[in-house]
């Protein structure tokens, strides 16, 4: 097997030197692969960030749910931010306890509001009218709220959750509504939290943000938390050279921060962060299957089987995602050509990369899809009724584990109650 592109050798690393096309043979195409050291490794670098003590990252698990996945990061002591009942329910599947959990939903239902409440997670309010419907329904208990800090981030607009034009959070000048419905339901506010958006590579809008909720926190006493949000980023360009979020420095500057707050507020109160992209994204890749080449009009169409029911962030947010090429040829030394990276979805939209340099492939070649760990799977559906994927985890032995059974024709059918 030759990798054709790419400077990141993954079928030694990567694959635990197992041969991608015996992966496929043995768990079909497309497939989700995850390893094991490199999601461990994520893990403790976000739970090493900071030196103040008592600081307790929360796994934001809509990026990836695999209950497998979620069992490692709770093993590496991460706790879970989570967005929805089925969330919750995972979580609590794969082991975290109720207290680990962290509930920060937006526009839910008095429904979903009671399933956080029979399990005993906390939950966040980030409306004045959530905060009264769960007021009315839980009276006399702890609850936690998210305010929008004024400051939005995020690699596309359609990610970032704070600021001027955004659903979500409390806005400062609410504070003293907010202190009134506190005092109307008996609430108790332990916590508060914020999430300005996803994808920061610079992380001064970051700290920027940790500032105006500190200053938030001020109006409120006895905080026992302060959540300072996710977002922190990958490299999704590392063919092209694209450097790391500096992770070290960003730990460095937050402790100096955190440190200053918890002297001034009088007490170490717990600060937590939601990171979801960082952990599993790096982790995750997406091998598929080269199925077609055609030219049309000048364009080079390379088709694949990963479609945008397989990964919808390229026709999402026009993301970027680095890619591979293996090939059981001889290895192609012909000029790159551009290629436009297209899946088998019935709509003209369904392309994974335009004028990508590439050499040229071989029908049956395998087309790895690089950084795909995070909201890979989680937003991937069965658009096209093409049953979702399998999804396998290297483990750090090198060990192949089926973390999930690819979907049948039959799961298509069975909730149709036919
Ligand atoms: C409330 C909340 N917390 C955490 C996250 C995780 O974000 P990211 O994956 O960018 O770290 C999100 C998603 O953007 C979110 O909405
Ligand atoms: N789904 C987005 C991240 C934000 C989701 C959570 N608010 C992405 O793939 O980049």
């Amino acid at each position: 097997m030759h990798t054709l592109h790419g400077n990141f050798t993954t079928d030694t690393q990567f694959f635990g030197g197992n041969n991608v096309f015996d992966l496929i043979e043995e768990y079909g195409s497309p497939l989700y692969i995850y390893n094991e050291e490199i999601l461990r490794t994520r893990c403790k670098e976000i739970k090493n960030l900071v030196t103040y003590e008592n600081f307790v990252p929360h796994y934001s698990v809509k990026a990836n749910t695999n209950i497998h996945l979620l069992k490692i990061v709770r093993e590496e002591g991460l706790h879970a931010d989570v967005m929805s009942p089925g969330e919750i329910y995972l979580a609590l599947q794969s082991g975290f306890k109720p207290e680990e959990l962290f509930f920060i939903p937006n526009n839910v239902t008095a429904e979903d509001m009671r399933y956080a409440i029979n399990h005993g997670v906390l939950m966040s309010l980030d409306s004045l009218s959530q905060l009264e419907l769960y007021g009315e329904m839980n009276p006399g208990s702890k609850v936690a709220l998210r305010f929008n800090p004024g400051i939005g981030a995020g690699h596309h607009e359609k990610v970032v959750t704070a600021g001027k034009k955004t659903k979500f959070g409390i806005n400062q000048e609410d504070i003293d509504i907010v202190k009134s419905l506190l005092k109307k339901y008996d609430l108790t506010l332990v916590g508060i939290n914020q999430h300005i958006g996803s994808l920061f590579m610079d992380y001064d809008p970051y700290i920027q943000s940790t500032a105006s909720i500190l200053h938030i926190a001020e109006h409120f006493e006895d905080l026992e938390f302060i959540d300072l949000g996710g977002g922190f980023g990958i490299p999704y360009h590392k063919q092209d050279g694209e450097a790391r979020l500096d992770i070290k420095t960003l730990g460095h500057k937050l402790d100096v921060v955190l440190h200053n707050f918890a002297e001034s507020y009088g007490k170490k109160l717990q600060f937590q962060i939601e990171p979801g992209r960082y952990i599993p994204c790096e982790c995750g890749l997406i091998l598929g299957t080269v199925t077609s080449l055609k030219e049309n009009a000048g364009v080079h169409y390379l088709g694949t089987d990963v479609g945008f029911n397989v990964l919808q962030r390229p026709i999402m947010y026009d993301s970027h995602h680095d890619m591979e090429l293996y090939t059981t040829h001889v290895a192609c030394t012909s000029p790159l050509t551009p290629f436009t990276v297209v899946g088998n979805i019935c709509e003209s939209g369904d392309i994974l990369a335009k004028d990508r340099l590439l050499p040229t492939p071989h029908v049956g070649d395998l087309i790895g899809v690089l950084d795909a760990g995070a909201y890979g799977f989680s937003m991937s559906s069965s658009y096209n009724q093409r049953p979702r994927t399998a999804e396998v985890l290297i483990e750090e032995t090198g060990n192949v584990k089926l973390i999930r059974k690819r979907e049948t024709l039959e799961d298509l059918l069975r909730p149709m109650l036919v």
